[in-house]
């Protein structure tokens, strides 16, 4: 069974105790294990313990030389032996959210994140607002997030620089690994963050790391008698590594790419004057590494730099064998640029003080990355701009607005007692990895193809391996962290193996570079850059996913051991294997439009070649694995990011849906108001013709509108009876009048109960004037519709009186109904002294009693004001009254009589069927054109 890394850790950890002062380590010179003892400082240097899901396969876990007692088939580990235990240094990955101010690039709208304190944001989604009438709205308004710390807005770069990086800065210079990864859609702030702006006191976090280092170290530089290698190895530093061909092209007469480019990056001259406190016993040397992951190939970004610098003292600038090479006069010609993409391979377990057997828990390095030594921060600021310059020409020009590839920059740092400086074994090397990682975008918004739609996805792949790792970290934790807690403090490996999964840090050169850091190697520190005024409030929201996940994932702060010194240097590049991949060609046009600059234009071929394929490389195990390992892997990351298609598709679907459910329900929102509507539109329609046809048969009398005012009668209660009995006596003698007529008249056509439809009566109109016969006069149309009575009565009056006398009848009957005790009401008085005169009349005669009539009309009138329509008998009485009423004259039949709605409904019905609203339409609409027509005559 091999041992993991942790055990060997362990190893290290429970070896002899040093004397007070200093620390215990293992150390491993030419293969050799020694043990070493050093006069280590730093408090921090003393008994850490490795990650636990460095050990994943805790199959191996068991370390029989540092338990001696415990046996192969123990179940349990004792928690000292296993890199989870309480004692460790076991701290989550800090998580910093930056909020991008607004700078007019986009839209204006409100910001979707509202800051509730220092640590916590709460993120609103934008459409819910919208939406907000909606039953769904209410479904996830908003979510709150929460951060080690937030930066608003208005936050300054160094007020930035101090919280979130000086720290890891302080662990590099005391021999700690550190990695700080910048995260965020495009455009969010990540690159300013890292690398800075071009005003003064912009300067990212990048840059002002390189000047604490360098103020810090200051007057303890070491003479660079050994270089780093890989990822923690070390080696003799030799006239090879120094001897970086010399290259004169800038010195042609022909324009330069550089010439192009320079213009494309501010030198700024800002300066962190911050210095650390250090143990002045050290001397450091300080290297550099700069790559790209571009389109999942690592490329060195450093490959064609020449520092021609050797001594601290030489005040030259490093240059770049591509940018300063001349640039072809003519286009067809264009300059040919290649690079190569550089293969990863796992450490050997020996850099990291790993015994032979823990094959692949070393992390992994790039073969080939160039690691320069630096002597003072403008220098290495001048290598990064460079290096930028070359990130610019290879990865991303097309696309000069946006980051397209993962930058990566490595400072490492070689510490050394002043009194083992020549001793190998005392160095110890420590490493800040600070990572501007590439915008996440979606690109369905962006409609991408070709190349880009290519960089986008394997962008976007990384970024979710990234996640996945996180995810899968997270869950080998609690599953230790759980069977700790359930045997009381020591690990069930049964239990644990079942639950631990392997981390898919393979799944992508990103996880793969920085999987060191993951599982056990130093401090991880993640920065969130979001525009809250950007529209990609869902990439937002999965950034803050993604941190809210990272942060419940725990690293190791590492002990600074110095590490052990490999005789073997890297082996000589061998030559292209056959599996190799034709390169990839791209056609490049650079162009500057800086204003006061001449515009200038450089075209170029960029030629991107494929790693080797190192069959060295974990050799021990058998190519059919690794192979089918490889296909597994292959086809498992397939299968997730089917798996995320089909969610990504399934979400889309489900919000297309739901839009479109929204969509139905508000027309059918609309529908049902619409009918609704309509429907009470019908029923007052229908109520209104009810009261029309009540009011027209004198069942019913509408109240009076405020203001009508009606002739005032102030009759006592003993009057008003009188004069009740009086109407009735006279209806009495009507009524046997009516029955005479009726016996006479029954060959006739009925008496017809004639009134005229008038407008309501103003204040002015309403006015009692006293006409010659002492009646009250109404408006002139009362005087039509006096001819038009008279004009009957004198056609037909024998027809008539009859019909005139029930009038009577009915008007005595609801006049009796009354309440005389009640105040007398307008109405009540009018119709009083409308009987009052009826009476006084009645008594000279039947021969008066049009006149009665007409007076009692008149009142009716006044106590009437709507419009309403003349009633006539039948079709000769329609006629006549036609003749002399008008066109708005309708028949209304008196009780018993057909009704002619019904009638009209009969005809109707032979050609079609229509309905109570029907019918309650066809009387508005008439009832509108009388109306329309009355007006027009009026
Ligand atoms: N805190 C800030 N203060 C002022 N300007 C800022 C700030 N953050 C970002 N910017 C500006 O916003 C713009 C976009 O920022 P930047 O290029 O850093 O985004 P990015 O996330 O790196 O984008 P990409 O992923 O596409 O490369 C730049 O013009 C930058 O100067």
């Amino acid at each position: 069974m091999a041992t993991t890394r942790s055990s060997a850790r362990s190893k290290a950890t429970t070896a002899p105790t040093a004397p007070a002062g200093r620390a215990t380590r293992s150390t491993n010179v030419g293969g050799r294990a020694q043990s070493t003892t050093t006069k280590a400082t730093a408090k921090k240097a003393t008994n850490r313990k490795p990650l636990v899901s460095r050990a994943n396969s805790m199959d191996t876990g068991v370390d029989s030389e540092a338990h001696p007692g415990s046996s192969q088939q123990s179940s349990t580990m004792n928690v000292s032996a296993i890199p989870c235990s309480s004692d460790m240094e076991r701290e989550p990955i800090k998580a910093f959210l930056r909020i991008r101010p607004q700078l007019g690039d986009g839209p204006t709208s409100e910001p979707y994140l509202h800051t509730i304190s220092d640590t916590a944001v709460r993120m609103s989604d934008p459409s819910s607002q919208l939406q907000s009438s909606s039953r769904l709205s209410s479904l996830n308004p908003s979510s709150i997030y929460t951060f080690s710390h937030i930066f608003p807005p208005d936050s300054q770069q160094s007020q930035f620089f101090n919280r979130t990086t000086l720290p890891l800065v302080q662990d590099l210079l005391e021999g700690q690994n550190g990695l700080l990864f910048a995260y965020g859609v495009t455009n969010s702030g990540k690159t300013y963050t890292v690398q800075g702006g071009s005003d003064r006191g912009s300067a990212g976090i990048l840059p002002r790391t390189l000047d604490v280092i360098f103020n810090s170290i200051e007057g303890r530089h070491g003479d660079g008698q050994f270089r780093p290698v890989r990822l923690n190895g070390i080696e003799a530093a030799d006239d090879e590594f120094e001897d970086v061909s010399p290259h004169n092209a800038s010195g042609g007469r022909r324009p330069s790419l550089i010439d192009i480019l320079d213009d494309a990056l501010d030198i700024r001259e800002d300066i962190d004057p911050t210095v650390l406190k250090l143990d002045r016993n050290y001397e450091y040397t300080i290297w550099l590494s700069y790559s790209e992951i571009y389109n999942e190939k690592v490329y060195d970004l450093f490959s064609s730099v020449d520092p021609s610098e050797h001594s601290p003292q030489s005040g030259s600038r490093p240059m770049s064998t591509f940018l300063n090479m001349p640039l072809p006069s003519s286009q067809s010609n264009p300059l040919l640029l290649s690079r190569k993409a550089l293969a990863l391979k796992s450490c050997p377990p020996s850099d990291s003080g790993l015994s032979a057997d823990d094959v692949g828990l070393a992390g992994k390095y790039v073969t080939g990355l160039r690691q320069i030594r630096v002597h003072s921060a403008a220098q290495a600021k001048e290598l990064l701009r460079l290096g930028q310059l070359h990130r610019r020409v290879f990865g991303t020009l097309a696309n000069s607005q946006s980051s397209r590839s993962h930058a990566i920059v490595t400072i490492k740092v070689l510490r050394v007692h002043r009194g083992e400086r020549n001793d190998p074994s005392s160095i110890q090397t420590s490493r800040l990895t600070m990572v501007d990682l590439a915008g996440s975008e979606r690109t369905k918004y962006t409609q991408s193809s070709g190349d880009r739609l290519r960089e986008a996805g394997n962008i976007n792949k990384s970024l979710m391996v990234l996640g996945q790792c996180m995810e899968t970290l997270r869950a080998n934790q609690r599953a230790v962290a759980r069977s700790l807690a359930t045997h009381g403090g020591r690990i069930d490996t049964r239990d644990v193996k079942k639950g631990l999964a392997v981390v898919p840090f393979r799944h992508s050169k990103l996880t793969e570079v920085l999987m060191d850091y993951f599982i056990g190697d130093g401090r991880a520190v993640m920065i969130l850059n979001v525009n809250p005024y950007d529209t990609g409030y869902d990439e937002n929201s999965h950034v803050m996913k993604f941190a809210a996940l990272a942060r419940e994932v725990c690293t190791v702060a590492p002990t600074a051991t110095s590490r052990p010194l490999p005789v073997l240097k890297d082996k000589p590049e061998r030559p292209q294997s056959s599996r190799e991949i034709a390169p990839h060609r791209r056609k490049v046009t650079i162009s500057t439009r800086s204003t006061g600059h001449k515009a200038s234009e450089a075209h170029l071929e960029v030629l991107e070649e494929d790693e080797e394929q190192d069959e060295d490389d974990e050799g021990e195990i058998d190519p059919v694995v690794e192979a089918l390992f490889d296909e597994v892997e292959q086809l498992r990351a397939q299968l997730h990011e089917a798996e995320m298609r089909c969610a990504l598709i399934e979400a889309e679907t489900r919000e297309e849906v739901m839009e479109e459910m929204e969509e139905r329900m508000r027309s059918m929102e609309k529908m049902f108001e619409r009918r609704l509507r309509r429907e009470a539109e019908n029923h007052e329609k229908k109520m209104d013709a009810k009261i029309d046809m009540m009011a027209r048969s004198g069942l019913h009398r509408p109240a009076p509108p405020a203001d009508v005012v009606y002739p005032s009668l102030q009759l006592s209660d003993d009057e008003a009876e009188n004069f009740v009995d009086e109407l009735a006596e006279l209806a009495s003698d009507g009524s046997s009048d009516s029955e005479e007529h009726a016996s006479t008249a029954s060959s006739t056509s009925p008496s017809p109960l004639a009134r005229k439809s008038v407008k309501p009566l103003s204040k002015a109109q309403s006015q009692p004037s006293q006409g010659s016969n002492g009646n009250l006069r109404g408006a002139s149309p009362s005087s039509s519709q006096e001819n038009a009575v008279r004009s009957s009565d004198s056609a037909g009056h024998d027809g008539l009186v009859p019909m005139r006398k029930q009038l009577l009848n009915r008007q005595i009957a609801s006049l009796q109904n009354r309440d005389f005790s009640a105040a007398p009401s307008p109405v009540f008085e009018a119709d009083v002294k409308a009987g009052k005169m009826a009476a006084r009349l009645a008594k000279s005669g039947d021969n008066k009693l049009p006149s009665l009539e007409r007076n009692l009309m008149q009142l009716s009138l006044q106590e009437k004001p709507r419009e309403s329509t003349i009633i006539v008998p039948d079709k000769v009485a329609r006629q006549e009254a036609v003749a002399n009423g008008g066109d708005d004259v309708e028949y209304v039949p008196l009780r018993g009589e057909v009704d002619p709605g019904k009638k009209k409904k009969r005809q109707l019905g032979k050609s079609r069927v229509i309905n109570e609203e029907g019918m309650a339409d066809i009387v508005l609409t008439s009832s509108q054109e009388s109306t329309r027509q009355l007006r027009a005559r009026h």
